[in-house]
């Protein structure tokens, strides 16, 4: 088992009363979303008040998929968050620009976290990702390991996929992350993917992931979050680890 300090994540916080409520629970860190189509995006202004309500010492992550280097670092900077969770499909080079751009900006250097959306073909492509980064002198922060799941929906054009980026409800798989440490190494493994607290235990004596990260699993509604279900969640990883 990880130790006291596993993280844990609570992902897509929409308002200050919400941030400055679950940050009282012991989260490690909170996540703002910044992907528009997501019903937990917030807006710059948005995220600016809801930072102000995150207890120091609890992480402000902020989530993007696909955006560009500037618009990440300018968000960075103004919302004062303290890493950048690349959840889309950014290739590995993104991390030097983001590297360079904030060094030139005279920036702090945000963490870097990468999601990779993981099927039945497991690790595979975080593999030859990592070693991509690797070759650029890089390594991430975290490794966030989500659900790969693809809406069909049909047109006259026939049927077309659509990724589902993240915040889906649905459980990557598990036992195809169990030799996680072979191929992540030291790069800590952030379980996500329709974790709640009920199956956040069987989660963690599967896989054995360096921390927890769970966005619609401690909801009442997309961007709501449940107070009770958020404070079970962490007690629950807590008393996992302690046990
Ligand atoms: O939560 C979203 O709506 C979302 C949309 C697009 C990209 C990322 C998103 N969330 C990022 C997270 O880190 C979530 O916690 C993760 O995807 C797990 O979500 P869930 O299955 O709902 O617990």
């Amino acid at each position: 088992m990880p130790d006291l300090s596993t993280f844990v994540k609570i992902c897509g916080v929409t308002t200050p009363t919400q941030a400055a409520a679950i940050s009282q629970l012991g989260p490690t860190a909170l996540g703002l979303n910044f992907y528009r189509r997501s019903p937990r995006c917030v807006t710059l202004e948005q995220a600016c008040e809801i930072r102000t309500a995150i207890t120091p010492g609890v992480l402000a992550v902020g989530v993007f998929v696909n955006e560009t280097v500037d618009s990440m670092l300018t968000i960075f900077k103004e919302a004062q968050l303290d890493v950048i969770q690349l959840h889309g499909d950014e290739p590995a080079h993104v991390v030097t620009q983001i590297r360079e751009e904030a060094r030139s900006q005279g920036l702090p250097q945000p963490g870097i976290y990468r999601a990779f959306r993981v099927g039945e073909e497991g690790l595979v492509d975080v593999s030859k990702h990592l070693e991509e980064l690797s070759q650029l002198g890089f390594q991430y922060d975290g490794v966030l390991i989500d659900a790969r799941v693809t809406k069909i929906s049909s047109s006259n054009q026939g049927q077309a996929g659509e990724t589902i980026y993240g915040g889906s409800g649905h459980q990557a798989p598990w036992p195809l992350l169990i030799g996680w440490r072979e191929i992540l190494r030291q790069t800590p493994l952030y379980l996500a993917g329709g974790l709640t607290p009920a199956n956040v235990e069987e989660a963690m004596r599967t896989v054995h992931p360096t921390g927890v990260d769970t966005a619609s699993g401690v909801e009442v509604s997309p961007g709501v979050k449940d107070l009770a279900l958020c404070r079970q969640f962490i007690e629950r990883v807590r008393a996992i680890v302690a046990s």
